[in-house]
């Protein structure tokens, strides 16, 4: 089984604007909400490319309900630890640009992380764990660190897709994958990364620390997927962008699914490269035919290792 665990879920809320003017009343010209979240996004587009998983995490008040109802009516299964607060509100502005201010994750007790962690006690060989997004200021940032060292202890595979300390505090813990963005790689090393190239050091360490596969995506200028036999470079299929929210999931539930499907690891790149850039082409998230037929469009080559 596949289980996502979202520690800080959010309802997300896009509006479109023509222009943002600060310090005046601003209206919108279209607007909707979706469940958010890494881990829930996660478990959506996998169930979108034939999968299963069952989504955990904390929700909490009527943003919560909203999610449990949204994701349950999509048949995943969900098993969400129940806080008292609501689950926050993101918000996400589609302008010139886009932006997105993410809300505050409502108190998590220690009752709650325990409750957590005996959900993750059926853990076996065979079962994959995603451990994705930010992680609410109430809970230490080791977290992920102590869930991915019981995880591999009971032989689970478990894929990263986090930021900040967090992210820093795993990486010795031999999860399977990460997906770092560039920027991320180069806040985890405190430089600064433009380009796939410049990214080459930063994977082989990571690797070094016994970590199977690091995915570092460079939004529409490609993508590098390390293993410690080599350094893959794939192309990003040309398109509109219309929305880049979950396209960094969707390359997560991309590489999963096709893990599962037990292709070869280059098609795994492309379907997880092409299950992003379905996501940014599209309004929600990508759908299988969309991602098959972007795959045509990415080419893998082969990157030399630094000595
Ligand atoms: N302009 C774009 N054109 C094509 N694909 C894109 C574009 N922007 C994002 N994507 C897709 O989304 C993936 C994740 O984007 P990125 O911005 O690197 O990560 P994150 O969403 O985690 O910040 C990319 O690997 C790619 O598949
Ligand atoms: O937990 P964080 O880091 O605040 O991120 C949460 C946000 O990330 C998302 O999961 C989207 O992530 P990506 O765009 O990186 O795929 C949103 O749904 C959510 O609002």
């Amino acid at each position: 089984m596949i289980y996502t665990v979202t520690l800080n879920p959010a309802l997300d809320y896009f509006v479109e604007v023509e222009r943002v003017n600060f310090g005046v009343v601003n209206r919108s010209n279209y607007d909707y909400k979706a469940p958010g979240g890494k881990g829930i996004n996660v478990s959506r587009v996998l169930k979108r490319l034939g999968h299963q998983s069952e989504a955990l995490g904390f929700i909490g008040g009527f943003t919560g309900d909203y999610i449990k109802t949204v994701v349950e009516k999509e048949d995943i299964k969900t098993n969400f630890v129940q806080v008292a607060g609501d689950t926050r509100i993101n918000i996400k502005i589609k302008s010139e640009s886009e932006s997105e201010i993410n809300g505050v994750s409502p108190d998590i007790t220690d009752e709650h992380l325990e409750q957590l962690q005996k959900q993750l006690a059926v853990l076996n060989e065979g079962d994959a764990l995603v451990l994705a997004g930010s992680v609410p200021a109430t809970i230490p940032s080791e977290i992920y660190e102590v869930l991915c060292k019981s995880a591999r202890t009971r032989k689970a595979d478990v894929f990263i897709d986090s930021s900040g300390e967090a992210m820093k505090k795993v990486l010795e813990s031999q999860p399977t994958f990460i997906k770092p963005n560039h920027h991320e790689l180069g806040e985890l090393f405190s430089v600064e990364i433009n380009e796939p190239k410049e990214a080459i050091p930063y994977v082989q360490e990571l690797i070094g620390k016994g970590i199977q596969y690091v995915l570092v995506s460079f939004a529409g200028d490609g993508a590098i997927l390390g293993t410690k036999d080599q350094i893959l470079f794939a192309n990003t299929p040309k398109g509109e962008v219309k929305n880049s929210v979950g396209a960094g999931d969707s390359v997560v539930a991309g590489f999963i699914a096709a893990n599962q499907e037990k292709v070869s690891l280059e098609d795994a790149f492309k379907f997880a490269v092409a299950t992003g850039s379905a996501t940014a082409f599209s309004k929600g998230f990508a759908d299988r035919d969309q991602v098959e037929s972007l795959m045509k469009e990415i080419n893998i080559r082969e990157l030399e290792r630094d000595e």
